[in-house]
């Protein structure tokens, strides 16, 4: 599998001819190495509804007719943007043919706002993902604080790959970033959703180092780079 890293918390999955982008923020992150037209993909899946992690989402699913995959609604606003869309919430499981997916919790919040009316709208619960994609367990646990459940869904799924946040302030910090990987019982993490803004600046390096030292790979991705899993 092709992972490929656009920045924040946007990755890219492709594999066998197939791909799907989580979390398209790319047009509005200065870290970017990549452009929104860069992307070829089928699906869009959304954690939540914060503009770091919709802004891009219009565009990409329309130039790609991709569908759009969210909470009921996220999906629901999105599809008032003339987008195709697939709502599911937190607990449920879906087939997208290639691969299988599941909508985990996570602790954060997901209101959409709307700069220009001044006004934010409910965005459904926030959440993250479970991947299953020919053998492997790739999780995305969206924005989230350290949930003690964690343990709970590292005794369901056998994680090959985690994605965590690592930014502080809006998220898990290093710290508890590091105790989540241990809980999730991930063989591998990648961090996310730090450097962006100045709040939430981090040694990633130091993070990766610090889950080597306890037998969990941890490789640190710098925008617009991809890794092979
Ligand atoms: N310097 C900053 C700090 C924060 N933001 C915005 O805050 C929001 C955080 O949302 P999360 O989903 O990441 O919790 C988000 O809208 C950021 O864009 C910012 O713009 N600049």
């Amino acid at each position: 599998m092709e992972i490929w890293y656009h920045g924040h918390s946007c990755v890219q999955l492709t594999r066998g001819g197939h791909s799907l982008i989580i979390d398209p923020f790319i047009s509005g992150n200065r870290l970017a190495t990549t452009k929104p037209e860069d992307v070829k993909a089928e699906y869009v899946l959304l954690t939540h509804g914060h503009p770091d992690h919709i802004l891009d989402t219009v565009p990409i699913a329309k130039s790609n007719n991709a569908t759009v995959i969210a909470t009921f609604e996220l999906a629901t606003y999105m599809s008032w943007q003339g987008l195709n869309t697939f709502a599911m919430n937190i607990g449920g499981r879906a087939s997208i043919g290639f691969a299988e997916i599941e909508m985990i919790q996570a602790f954060h919040s997901s209101g959409i706002v709307l700069e220009e009316e001044k006004k934010i709208i409910y965005g459904g619960m926030p959440g993250g993902y479970v991947i299953k994609w020919d053998g492997l367990t790739i999780l995305h646990s969206g924005d989230t604080a350290l949930f003690s459940d964690m343990k709970l869904i590292g005794q369901r799924h056998k994680i090959d790959l985690a994605f965590l946040p690592i930014g502080d302030v809006f998220t898990m910090g290093p710290d508890d970033a590091a105790l989540a990987a241990e809980w999730l019982g991930a063989k591998a993490v990648v961090p996310l959703h730090f450097n962006t803004f100045p709040p939430i600046v981090q040694d990633a390096d130091r993070f990766a180092a610090g889950l080597r030292d306890k037998g969990i790979q941890s490789q640190v991705l710098q925008p617009g780079e991809k890794l092979t899993l």
